[in-house]
């Protein structure tokens, strides 16, 4: 038998950016977080009170004053007390809190601690937990909006719901095999099968909206690709507005990816610059090459670079390679040096050295980006859901095999195997190291 586990320790961070800031405030959260609070401002808390007042150092010396506040638990972020000191957003002067605050017997928090307490003391389930991490980190109001929706729970409902009814068929399949002297047509086997089904219907479409929560969750994944020389590099260094790549007359010049962040009228879109893509090339240039396509297989947005006065074949030299990407934008580059150019069906003449054209190429960006994901109805999922959701789906799948060969004791175990793979999601089953592979990504302080 396990030991009770220890009584927790009392935990503090720098809740708020690094840098200045208009306010900045150091958290607690345990045990000893209101006496340490309380011998930090020399005064009596009211849990939900504000109170102005003076923090002050071992000394008596002020290190600042500010607003505190005390919630008891469990009615707080954590499920424990929870003190927040909220000072003048100046860095030395949170740092000195914090120090106080260990001084005092607290002890500085890992990346996610707070949030991890929240998960352990039953406040927010784990894809709850992850979706505070996704809607800090979010890019753009969309991916906030669904990451608020996987916070409310959207999300982990329909997980639990469909767990909850494949163990309903698990309970089912094991009554059966009781009677395993019974054809199963006589203990319910129709509607066994018939709820199984619906459950791997239900299943599937959870799939489908995880997936498009993923894609918003990511951000557009976009990649510049082309003949080497054809301004690609150049096109990155005009959408990202500096120079952030190299540029030179020789073709082969880029060989590593180049990844740079794009906002465009509030969406997310993240871009690659990648090597030319040709036939011959030295060693370097092929490896560029293999990493580029490697990129093209997981891209969403495909923008096709074309120099414009070899358009054609420059998309035979690439045809093979964009054929599989899901959306693509053709740019016919260096527009400054062809009179009229005559354009390739729904591509657009840009010059990235002047900028003609610069504007319809965001247009068409931002219709890739608004186009890639459905506006509403939508929560935020992460790699981690959809390999467990697959998972599920393969068990059922499973499930479903071995029940028409009236196989119960592996369709119980199918089922059983399904269950906890949902489980995973929402931290109702929990795998070793799991917790700690996914708070450690978290934000000091969060
Ligand atoms: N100052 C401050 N602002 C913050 C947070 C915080 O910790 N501190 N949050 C931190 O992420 C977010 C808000 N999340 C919170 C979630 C629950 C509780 C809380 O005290 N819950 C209690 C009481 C519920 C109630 O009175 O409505 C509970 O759930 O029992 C507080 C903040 C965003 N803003
Ligand atoms: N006139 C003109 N020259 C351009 C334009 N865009 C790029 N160039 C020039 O074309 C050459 C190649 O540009 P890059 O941006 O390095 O081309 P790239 O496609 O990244 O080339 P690789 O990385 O070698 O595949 C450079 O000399 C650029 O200055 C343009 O719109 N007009
Ligand atoms: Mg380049």
């Amino acid at each position: 038998m396990n030991a009770a586990p220890p009584p927790a320790d009392t935990i503090a961070a720098i809740a708020t950016p690094a840098g200045a800031g208009g306010v900045g405030i150091v958290r607690m959260s345990g045990p000893a977080a209101l006496a340490i609070g309380q011998a930090l401002c020399a005064r009596r808390l009211q849990p939900r009170h504000a109170h102005h007042v003076r923090f002050r150092d071992h000394d008596g010396t002020v290190l600042d004053d500010g607003i505190v506040l005390a919630f008891v638990g469990p009615s707080s972020y954590t499920g424990e007390d929870v003190v927040e000191l909220q000072a003048h957003g100046s860095a030395p002067v949170l740092r000195q809190l914090l120090a106080r605050c260990c001084a005092l017997g607290a002890r500085i928090a890992r990346p996610g601690e707070f949030s991890e307490r929240a998960y352990l003391n039953g406040r927010l389930d784990l894809a709850q937990a992850e979706a505070v991490a996704d809607l800090i980190a979010a890019g753009d109001e969309r991916a906030a909006r669904a990451a608020r929706r996987a916070l409310d729970g959207e999300f982990s409902r329909r997980v639990d719901a469909l767990a909850e009814r494949v163990l309903r068929l698990r309970v089912h399949v094991e009554a059966a095999i009781d009677f395993a002297d019974e054809p199963i047509d006589t203990l319910g086997g129709p509607a066994l099968r018939r709820g199984l089904d619906e459950a791997r219907a239900d299943l599937d479409a959870l799939q489908a909206a995880a997936a498009r929560g993923r894609k918003l969750r990511d951000g557009l994944h976009a990649v510049i690709v082309g003949p080497p020389n054809a301004g690609k590099s150049s096109l990155l260094n005009a959408l990202a507005g500096s120079e952030r790549a190299i540029v030179t007359d020789i073709a082969g010049t880029t060989r590593d990816l180049l990844h740079e962040t794009l906002r465009i009228d509030g969406f997310e879109l993240n871009l690659v610059d990648t090597a030319g893509l040709r036939e011959d090339g030295d060693a370097i240039e092929r490896e560029g090459m293999r990493r580029a396509r490697a990129e093209l297989r997981r891209a969403d947005l495909a923008l096709v670079v074309l120099d414009a006065r070899e358009a054609d074949a420059g998309l035979r030299a690439v045809a093979a390679d964009i054929a599989g990407v899901p959306q693509r934008i053709l740019i016919h580059n260096k527009c400054d040096l062809v009179g009229t150019p005559s354009l390739q069906a729904g591509a657009i003449a840009v010059s990235a050295r002047t900028g003609a054209g610069l504007e319809a190429l965001h247009a068409r960006l931002r219709e890739a980006a608004e186009g890639s994901a459905p506006a509403e109805g939508v929560f935020t999922a992460r790699a981690r859901h959809l390999d467990a959701l697959h998972r599920a789906a393969q068990a059922l799948a499973d499930a479903a095999t071995v029940l028409a060969h009236e196989q119960l004791d592996l369709a119980a175990e199918a089922l059983r195997l399904g269950h906890d793979a949902l489980g995973e999601i929402t931290g109702r089953t929990l795998p070793d190291d799991l917790l700690g592979r996914i708070f450690s990504t978290f934000c000091i302080g969060k």
